[in-house]
């Protein structure tokens, strides 16, 4: 049962249309305005004063691939995805997923509040343990002096809430306090927010503790910030044609406990992960290098790098999986406003806070994850990636038009996914 928000992520043969075609399925689905479609399809998008106003020494402007992924549901909710990308196979597998589960109830998330921290480093001090103390007697007139500075994010519902202190009594350049704001950013990714609060509050650290403030910036390690998503299938949703599901799920866990034991695996695993994550992240203007940052520093936050996700066997031979990391995604606030696609992207997404935002990137970042183990643990990677690869590399070969299909599925068929034999086929012509 899905909840009645008037989209239908399900769209049959999107993959036998062409992009028009696609844009105007997703425009129907999504109800979307012509403005938007025409934004999505990347026409007028980003004049050259707007794209020289973002960022230095500006000389043009860098295209990727827009994807939608098709068939998700989330908490109820139906969502078409969009995904900007560079790697074949990564909507589609995405799609794939989210279309199995969404016949046994799709994904459930959740979320903390969107909470960021921001460091505020003091040095200069031989009694740290003592200037802790005094921080955390002046939180309250701390926390007043940093929501003086953002009375909008106050007014909204956020604004900072806690001060935290850590103190390093033996590091190379004598002891280190390093008071932390926890601030409640909320429908922001929160890092201009947050580091315009620590840098106001320095002189009153300073004070407070007779020590001299040096860095204060936001902390990347968002993990107060934390995003869940599950799914759970039972056996029969991993029935290939020449497998049983059970051995299907049985495989994936097996697959995973490698992520989990050993960070050579996990760094790929996790890699298959932001797949899915960075398409979003990127699509929606937010920052991919912190959502980036945050999940690697995460996954490695009890002192050794391990996987994002779990998957388990549930009692019946089933299958659940879960993902857990911190997810700074903002829905004001840099490009996420400043860029027209994005705000496009996002009216596709149908998102009302950030909150929502990361629940369904977590659960794009899940259902990546899901494809590849089961890829690896049943046919291997290279059948289902190499033969969408082939239409990259039949355009490399020099091949246009419908000639991309036709060679790409010369390649597959020939089982040589490769330039050179792309060439042949094409000089064969
Ligand atoms: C690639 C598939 C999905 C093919 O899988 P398949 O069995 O050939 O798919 P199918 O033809 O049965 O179609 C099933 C559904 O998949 C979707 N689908 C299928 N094909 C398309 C397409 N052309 N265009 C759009 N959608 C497509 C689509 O939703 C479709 O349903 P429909 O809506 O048509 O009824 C499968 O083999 C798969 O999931 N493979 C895994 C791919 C993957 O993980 N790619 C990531 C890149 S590899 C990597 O970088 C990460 C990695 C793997 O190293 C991470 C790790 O090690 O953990
Ligand atoms: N280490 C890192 O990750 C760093 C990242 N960055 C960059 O910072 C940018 C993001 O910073 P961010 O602070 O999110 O962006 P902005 O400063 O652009 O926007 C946040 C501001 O928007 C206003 N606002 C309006 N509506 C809302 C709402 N509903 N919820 C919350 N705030 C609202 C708030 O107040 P008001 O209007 O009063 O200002 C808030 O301060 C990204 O471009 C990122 O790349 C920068 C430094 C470091």
């Amino acid at each position: 049962m899905t909840q009645d928000n008037h989209i239908c992520s399900r769209i049959e043969n999107m993959r036998g249309l062409d992009p028009a075609q696609r844009l105007e399925a997703v425009g129907q689905a999504a109800g979307l305005s012509p403005e938007d479609l025409n934004i999505l399809a990347g026409r007028d998008v980003l004049d050259m004063a707007r794209a020289d106003g973002m960022i230095e020494n500006v000389v043009g402007k860098f295209e990727l691939p827009l994807g939608v992924a098709t068939n998700f549901v989330v908490n109820g909710k139906e969502y078409l995805v969009p995904m900007a990308v560079e790697e074949p196979s990564v909507v589609a597998a995405a799609s794939y997923m989210a279309k199995i589960a969404r016949g046994f109830g799709g994904f459930k998330t959740n979320a903390t509040a969107p909470l960021m921290r921001a460091q505020v480093q003091v040095l200069g001090l031989g009694d740290p343990h003592a200037a802790r103390q005094r921080i955390l007697s002046n939180r309250d007139s701390l926390i007043a002096a940093a929501n003086k500075k953002d009375t909008l994010l106050v007014e909204l519902g956020g604004g900072c809430q806690d001060i935290e202190v850590h103190v390093f009594d033996d590091t190379p350049v004598g002891p280190m306090v390093v008071a932390h704001l926890i601030v409640d950013v909320r429908d922001a990714m929160g890092a201009n927010t947050v580091n315009t609060m620590a840098e106001a509050l320095a002189p009153e650290v300073e004070q407070i503790t007779g020590g001299t403030v040096r860095l204060r910036i936001l902390s990347n390690l968002a993990d107060k910030r934390i995003v869940r998503a599950r799914v759970e299938l039972p056996p029969e949703a991993l029935d290939t044609k020449d497998l049983n599901g059970a051995d299907v799920a049985r495989g994936m866990v097996e697959a995973c406990t490698l992520a989990i034991i050993d960070p050579y695996r996990a760094a790929t695993h996790n890699k298959g992960i932001m797949n899915g994550i960075d398409p979003v992240v990127l699509a929606t203007g937010n920052d991919w290098r912190a959502i980036e940052a945050g999940a690697h520093a995460y996954a490695a936050r009890d002192g050794r790098y391990t996987s994002l996700t779990r998957w388990e066997l549930t009692a019946d031979g089933g299958l659940a999986g879960s993902i857990e990391l911190p997810l700074a995604l903002g829905l004001v606030g840099g490009a996420t406003k400043t860029h027209p696609s994005a705000q496009a992207a996002l009216r596709l997404m149908d998102v009302t806070s950030a909150v929502e935002l990361a629940e369904v990137t977590a659960a794009v970042g899940l259902a990546q994850n899901m494809a590849a183990l089961r890829a690896l643990s049943t046919e291997g990677i290279q059948k289902g990636h190499m033969a969408l690869h082939a239409r990259n590399i039949a355009i490399l070969a020099g091949a246009t038009g419908a000639d991309v299909d036709r060679i790409a599925r010369a390649l597959v068929a020939s089982g040589d996914v490769s330039a050179a034999n792309a060439q042949k086929l094409l000089t064969d012509d």
